[in-house]
């Protein structure tokens, strides 16, 4: 397997007014293997969004450097998608236009874009509401939309930001389901942050436990379930091992 993102020593720090400075994220080193799913997560504060802004390239590191395919980031690039917690759809445009709307900045053609397009909103169950506009649509929905435009370029990477963070469990555990059988189907390489141990277990092969204060890798749990996971895996003695150890890791670093 080759590496897709290396995070090489990558220090943010933060100064302020005077001479004070804050270290959001300090000597992080991370390999991410080409078509791997790894979660984040870790206290409030610990720098997550941090790392990930700058694999996107929206943010600029301090020191040390992001490598995606062994070349140095230095700003966004259309191999690297980036999913918020907030949906950022085009209002005025409808799930069809909004999934459409990179293929059409990347000039394809009308038709190639349709039937790309139509294959990624049936990926993520929208095949009808492909004519809504996101206003009708439910927050599940809008995410889900979000995602197929992500897929609908062909990034080689996801970076997720809590995609998930501003939905119903329900809605959360159908997404998860859903995310995973576009990745199996696709394999991208996802770096994917999130508050909640659960759904960091069920959906990586690795889960990367940071710290706070300084910001830091604090600790990678593996996750030795095999794809495709299922709701009964859920419920396996292995998965609550798994879980506990990814929570006591976030809660108690002190001691796991
Ligand atoms: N632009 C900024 N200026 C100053 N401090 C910042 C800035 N952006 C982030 N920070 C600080 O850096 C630290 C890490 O922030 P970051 O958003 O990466 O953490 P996080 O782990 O993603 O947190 P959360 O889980 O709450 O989203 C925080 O203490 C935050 O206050």
């Amino acid at each position: 397997m080759s590496i897709k993102i290396s995070f090489q020593n990558v220090t943010k720090t933060y100064f302020f007014a005077g001479q004070n400075s804050f270290n959001a994220l300090q000597s992080l080193n991370l390999d991410i293997e080409d078509g791997e799913f790894i979660t984040v997560v870790g206290p409030s504060g610990c720098g997550k969004s941090t790392a990930m802004n700058i694999a996107a390239g929206l943010t600029t590191p301090s020191s040390g450097q992001v490598l995606v395919d062994n070349v140095p980031v230095k700003g966004p690039g259309p191999e690297r998608g980036v999913i918020f917690q907030q949906y950022a759809l085009f209002p005025w445009l409808t799930v069809r236009e909004n999934v459409e709307f990179g293929l059409k900045i990347a000039r394809h053609p009308k038709m190639e874009r349709r039937r790309i397009a139509d294959r990624f909103i049936g990926l993520v169950g929208l095949t009808d509401f492909a004519d809504a506009l996101p206003k009708t649509l439910s927050g599940g929905m809008k995410q889900r939309c979000a995602i197929a435009r992500a897929y609908a370029v062909n990034p080689k990477i996801l970076l997720m930001d809590e995609p998930f963070g501003a939905l119903d469990a329900l809605t959360r555990v159908q997404l998860q389901d859903q995310l995973l059988a576009t990745w199996e189907a696709e394999r991208r390489t996802v770096m994917f942050i999130t508050h909640d141990v659960d759904e960091a277990v069920y959906l990586a092969s690795r889960v990367v436990v940071m710290a706070a204060r300084p910001g830091r890798l604090h600790k990678i749990v593996p996750v030795d379930l095999p794809y495709p996971r299922t709701e009964e895996m859920r419920l396996s003695p292995e998965f609550s091992n798994l879980r506990n150890e990814v929570w006591r890791s976030v809660y108690h670093p002190a001691t796991a």
